[in-house]
């Protein structure tokens, strides 16, 4: 069994109970995953935790081996780290990541715990851990296509590239290496020794696994009992778990989620945020949904996107924040000429951002992003100052107003008109009024029970015309009498 500590940033979701998340579903019958963006954009960008740098811990291995159930010791110790008796009480039955005995697979696909939680390092800087469980391999139903996807999944937006662990359960020979990291750190170093007599395949792996990974481990667990393996009606109670099991447990959580031991993922040089764990997600489920095993370069390349539009992400918000302390939500209306100076000065700083961020694929590549990034800029800028004008009061009450003013006009019109004996066209301007007359009231009853927009909208438009014209008139007078 693998337990990876990965990079990743997580949310939490307020006011609901923390729960499993999943994130990737299977589909058995056609071998297909699927990513369920929205419930991992609610895990991932929480507003508390996007912007955290993260530590995805993901446990994964062949199937029935106790991964959930180790899952939900970490989740114990993740609440309850104040506690001395953090491992629980003796009868209380174990809950997180859904376990259970039997021969049968438990859990699919990947799922994340939807709390992430917020810890400090020594050094000030607080990182978002995200517990991952993961489907496990070499169940009865699944190709090792479907097992090798699983896997490259979980380890691929974990930082196992920077540090792996392996924990062996059951260990049953304590005599010749001790429980716990030193006994398996000295059994893992016999492993991986590489020496001329072993086929060439076999140091081959040993090299690679070295040369992969900055640091490994190894830590053996003792057996936690003929209970815990076999009882059908066992939920979890540390009573009838065996002494040494609990021992084992209560060194390895506290040192595997100590904060000095959580590191940042990195790619490219850059601490990858929640907001980019979700950008990779994103990008490496799409190489995994094709008919074959994407080859490195196609990894690469979605890595490489994942990584732009992780830095699109970043300064579209950075714009966003800006913007919206100046002109969003219920603040009052900004003069337009201001506002553009200040959507300049921040899309500028957005740009400057986005270009001044690692990033991975060339300068050609990162050109297509950057123009992505400009447009959809522009596009926020649209939406911002057409909400920064219809707070303007008089822009929200330009219809009326205008009805109200044509309403005055035709009436006097119609008065004088009848006064000089053209009752015909005074008849007409009576009429004409009561169209008016009518629209203000279907406008008033629009914009109160906001049903038929579109009416709504072809009198406002109406309204706009009526407008444009009387201040082209205008312009045209004032132009008339400056020339004369
Ligand atoms: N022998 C042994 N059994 C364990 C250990 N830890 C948990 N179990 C038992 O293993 C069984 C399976 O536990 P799960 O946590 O559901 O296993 P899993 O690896 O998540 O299984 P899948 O989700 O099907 O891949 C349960 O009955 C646990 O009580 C262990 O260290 N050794
Ligand atoms: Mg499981």
């Amino acid at each position: 069994m693998f337990v990876s500590v990965m990079f990743t940033g997580t949310s939490t979701m307020m006011g609901t109970k923390p729960g499993p998340v999943q994130i990737v579903t299977v589909c058995k019958e056609e071998h297909s995953f699927a990513l369920d963006t929205e419930a991992l954009t609610r895990v991932l960008l929480a507003p508390e935790v996007r912007d955290k740098h993260v530590v995805v811990l993901s446990v994964a291995g062949a199937f029935r081996k106790g991964k959930s159930f180790l899952l939900d010791f970490m989740l114990r110790y993740m609440y309850r780290k104040d506690d001395e008796n953090w491992l629980g009480e003796d009868d209380e039955p174990l809950t997180g990541f859904s376990w259970r005995g039997g021969s049968e697979p438990e859990t699919t696909g990947i799922q994340l715990w939807s709390e992430v939680f917020l810890i400090k390092k020594s050094d000030g800087t607080e990182v978002a851990v995200v517990l991952m469980d993961t489907q496990g391999a070499f169940d009865n139903q699944s190709t090792v296509k479907d097992c090798a996807t699983i896997f490259a999944l979980s380890t691929m937006t974990s930082s196992i590239q920077v540090s792996l662990m392996f924990l062996i359960r059951d260990w049953s020979f304590p005599y010749e290496y001790d429980y716990g990291f030193k006994g398996g750190n000295k059994f893992l170093d016999k492993r991986l020794q590489v020496n001329e007599s072993q086929h060439e395949e076999l140091q081959t792996v040993r090299d690679h696994i070295h040369s992969c990974f900055t640091s490994i481990s190894c830590f053996l667990l003792p057996h936690p009992g003929l209970k815990v393996a076999t009882s059908p009606v066992f939920k979890g109670q540390l009573n009838v778990v065996a002494p040494e099991f609990k021992e084992e447990l209560k060194s390895l959580i506290p040192k595997l989620l100590h904060p000095n031991r959580l590191a940042e993922k990195e790619i490219n040089g850059n601490k990858v945020t929640c907001r980019g764990l979700l950008e990779f997600f994103k990008a490496y489920i799409k190489i995994y949904q094709g008919e074959d095993l994407p080859q490195p370069k196609t990894m690469l390349m979605a890595t490489a996107e994942a990584n732009n539009l992780a830095a699109v992400a970043t300064a579209k918000d950075q714009y966003h924040k800006n913007m919206e302390k100046v002109c969003g939500g219920d603040l009052p209306y900004v003069a337009p000429d201001s506002l553009e100076e200040k959507h300049h000065f921040y899309s500028r700083e957005a740009l400057h951002n986005f270009s001044s961020t690692k990033k991975m694929g060339g300068q050609e590549f990162c050109h297509r992003y950057q123009a992505q990034l400009e447009k959809e800029l522009e596009e926020m800028w649209h939406s911002l100052s057409k909400h920064n004008a219809s707070k303007n009061l008089f822009s929200a009450f330009r219809t009326p107003a205008v009805l109200f003013v044509l309403v005055c006009l035709l009436y006097v019109l119609s008065g004088v008109l009848l006064f000089v004996g053209l009752a015909t066209f005074a008849l007409v301007c009576d009429c004409t009024l009561g169209v008016v007359m009518m629209s203000m009231l279907t406008w008033a009853f629009i914009r109160y029970s906001g049903r038929y927009r579109t009416v709504g909208g072809a009198i406002d438009q109406a309204a706009g015309v009526v407008l444009e014209q009387v201040r082209i008139r205008r312009l045209i007078c004032l132009y008339g009498f400056q020339s004369f």
